[in-house]
């Protein structure tokens, strides 16, 4: 018999709490990477956002809670996601490679003062290690959220925030609760600023 979804609603739970206080150990890195995308942000940069999948799903969710809102009322605030546009996607991926798709949007748009944030579970989709490549390459501040073996986007990147699991499903979970942190540490930074 298939174990039913009550059963597979427990085994993520206690999946949960089990990664809880490994999550916490992020502290100084998930600092250290809303402090990098707070100074990006003050200093007139942005914030770029890819990733693969729900990863991608991810990317925008992150950018939409700074140009639209998170939780509380501040300025909109400069954030791109890589993987919105269609036609960048197919007439890269078609005339160069698949590989090359966020990594040339990121040459055309990283600037020195950016934040580049690759999201991927396994640390190896290399069309966002590239990215984190040629992000860092032109100056900008790069960030990756990965599972636990951080693999070769942890290497290529500045800031690592590792979420404690090796199943990309749990990961992608941990990696939404790591963005929403994230936004709310970048809100505490906005939310005083007069408003226009
Ligand atoms: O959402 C899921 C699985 O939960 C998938 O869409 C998953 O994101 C895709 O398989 C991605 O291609 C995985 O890429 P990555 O996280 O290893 O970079
Ligand atoms: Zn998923």
């Amino acid at each position: 018999m298939t174990p039913g979804a009550e059963t597979h609603l427990r085994r993520y739970i206690d999946r949960h709490r089990q990664a809880l206080d490994l999550l916490g150990q992020l502290a100084p890195d998930v600092e250290a990477a809303a402090r990098a995308c707070v100074e990006a942000l003050r200093g007139g940069g942005k914030l770029i956002t890819c990733g693969n999948g729900g990863s991608a799903a991810d990317a925008q969710h992150f950018a939409a809670e700074l140009t639209g809102r998170y939780r509380r009322e501040r300025r909109p605030l400069a954030a791109l996601a890589l993987t919105t546009d269609s036609s960048a996607l197919t007439c890269i991926g078609n005339d160069y490679a698949f590989e090359e798709v966020f990594a040339r949007q990121a040459e055309a748009l990283a600037q020195p003062g950016d934040v580049l944030v690759g999201i991927t579970t396994s640390g190896s989709s290399a069309n966002v290690v590239r990215a984190l490549d040629v992000a860092r390459a032109r100056g900008a501040f790069t960030i990756a959220l990965t599972g636990e073996s951080g693999g070769q986007a942890a290497r290529s990147a500045h800031v690592t925030l590792r979420a404690p699991s090796d199943r990309t499903a749990h990961i992608q979970e941990m990696h939404i609760l790591l963005i929403h942190v994230l936004c709310e540490t970048i809100d505490d930074a906005f939310v005083e600023e007069p408003q226009e």
